[in-house]
């Protein structure tokens, strides 16, 4: 999950692409970069760090032309430390190109080799979009062979590419001298959409957040396997590019990924949270008799929606029991568990009054690692709470995540191999409630009953390409950013009786 644009316009399009990508924040937190092109020249500047810290006056004023990419990255790939691996990637043949990446390749390492060997191209991060972006150029290569480059040609390859690849992509690239090019993968796993604005710039961008934000009108979403060829002056061509496309949208974006006021493949986030709220409601009625809970306190920032519905449900106060200072960012796209859990307590810190004496319903979008409601639980009894429930408005997270969320293996995720109730001790709270993955899945799905289904695989270990093996999944976990790290520290998740996978 990373965040990604593009936008080609009649006017510069620097602050643009800055605007956009501080709208995409959310998505990305480890570093951002921004290309621009002006007469088949390209611009980048890209570093380390949130977009406001990345990009000075300097470094924006470097940025000239009227059209451009950006992109903030969440490492699930390559490492996490490094400022090569920072987004755009870019390469001199054919014609130039560079490109932006949103998800997870699960076939990198094949590829890395067959490019050194069979298409003699040089790979010189650890990155997966690197790769990605070489089997672009060099299919572009072969479709062009020479001659001048024609939207087919570009069809061509995006279909080339289709066959080659395997995992999530969703991607924008320019072309140098010719246009911007966008495609989705064949299950449409990350999203990706496209509007317009009045004056005639077009915008692709992970979330329609980015179109509103910045006075653009959302268009539609680009579906799985199409691709969206925008030439300088502005031309849409699309064509479906992909042999079999379905439309199986990652679940964990509307459960906690996305922003709550986009709307993804036709689904408003906001709408999806007060429906998990809703289903997780009747959950805790057959747990916790409504009469024994006092007040019910969302965790900030992203269970708002989810908690708010469930207290209107129950008949419960909702209140604000924990201030989120808003200076820290997201701590579960984080890169390392060390981080993560340090930053929980400088993130969040209670109101008393809301706890003293209180039977608390404590309401989280999703337990993952476990670090935020431990903190937490224990944040809630210091503060004088009578009983601690929890509840989570997702399942049990216990399956890895290969498709571009950092959760690659099965033993850091605190609810694999465990029941709920050693999670419940583990946790320290007096009762957990997790939503149900079919009440999930239906509370998502009936605001588009017309989808094929969802990426949930974190939540079913059902992995919707088809091709994923328990090999794959340890071999990704290799090639992870910081592994040691977070290996390191899960080890202390143990109980002495717990079970381990
Ligand atoms: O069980 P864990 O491993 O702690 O992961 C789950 C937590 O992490 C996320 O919060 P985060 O602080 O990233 O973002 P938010 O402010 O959008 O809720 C999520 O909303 C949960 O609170
Ligand atoms: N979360 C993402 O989309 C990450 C993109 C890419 N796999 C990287 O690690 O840079
Ligand atoms: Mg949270």
């Amino acid at each position: 999950m990373c965040g990604i644009v593009g936008v080609i316009s009649n006017a510069p399009v620097n602050q643009l692409i800055y605007d956009s990508l501080l709208l995409l924040q959310h998505r990305g937190q480890d570093a951002a970069g921004i290309v621009t092109q002006q007469e088949r020249k390209f611009f980048m500047h890209k570093a380390k760090g949130m977009v406001k810290d990345v990009f000075r006056t300097r470094n924006m004023r470097a940025l000239p032309g009227n059209c451009g990419l950006g992109q903030v990255r969440y490492p699930t790939a390559g490492n996490a430390f490094s400022e090569e691996e920072a987004q755009p990637f870019y390469v001199n043949a054919p014609f130039g190109i560079v490109l932006v990446h949103n998800g997870n390749l699960t076939n990198a390492q094949a590829l890395r080799l067959e490019l050194f060997t069979t298409d003699h191209r040089h790979i010189n991060t650890e990155s997966d979009s690197e790769v990605l972006l070489n089997v672009l150029a060099d299919e572009i290569d072969k479709a062009t062979r020479g001659k001048a480059l024609d939207v087919q040609d570009v069809f061509a390859a995006v279909a080339a590419v289709h066959r080659r690849i395997r995992g999530s992509y969703a991607v924008i690239a320019l072309i140098a001298g010719h246009g911007l090019l966008a495609f989705r993968d064949p299950y449409g796993i990350r999203p990706l959409c496209l509007g317009r604005n009045t004056d005639g710039t077009i915008m692709v961008a992970s979330e329609s957040v980015v179109l509103e934000g910045s006075s653009h009108v959302l268009d539609r979403d680009i579906a799985p396997g199409e691709a969206v060829f925008i030439d300088l002056e502005g031309n849409i061509s699309t064509q479906q590019c992909a042999q079999n496309p379905h439309l199986y949208p990652c679940i964990f974006e509307f459960v906690y990924l996305a922003r709550p006021d986009s709307v993804l493949d036709g689904i408003s986030v906001y709408q999806a949270r007060l429906n998990l709220g809703e289903t997780l409601a009747k959950r805790v009625v057959s747990a916790v008799p409504p009469s024994q809970i006092d007040v019910v306190i969302p965790i900030p920032e992203s269970s708002r929606p989810s908690a708010m519905q469930l207290a209107q449900l129950l008949g419960l106060p909702y209140r604000e029991g924990f201030v989120k200072n808003r200076y820290v960012g997201r701590t579960f796209i984080m890169p390392g568990q060390g981080v993560r859990k340090k930053s929980v307590r400088q993130k969040l810190n209670v109101i008393g009054s809301e706890f003293k004496g209180r039977n608390v319903l404590l309401v989280d979008d999703s337990i993952v690692r476990g670090t935020t409601s431990r903190e937490i639980v224990q944040m809630a009894r210091e503060a004088g709470a009578n009983k601690v429930y929890m509840a989570s408005a997702a399942p049990p997270v216990r399956y890895p995540n290969v498709y571009g969320i950092d959760m690659p293996t099965s033993s850091e995720l605190v609810a694999h191999d465990r029941t709920i109730d050693q999670i419940r001790d583990l946790i320290g709270c007096d009762a957990l409630i997790y939503q149900d993955v079919d009440a999930m899945k239906e509370a998502v799905r009936s605001l588009r009953p017309d989808l094929d289904g969802f990426d949930a695989s974190c939540f079913d270990g059902v992995y919707v390409t088809g091709d994923i093996t328990l090999a794959d999944i340890e071999r990704m976990n290799d090639e992870r950013p910081n592994a040691q790290e977070d290996e390191e520290d899960t080890s202390r998740l143990a109980l002495p009786n717990a079970r381990h996978g």
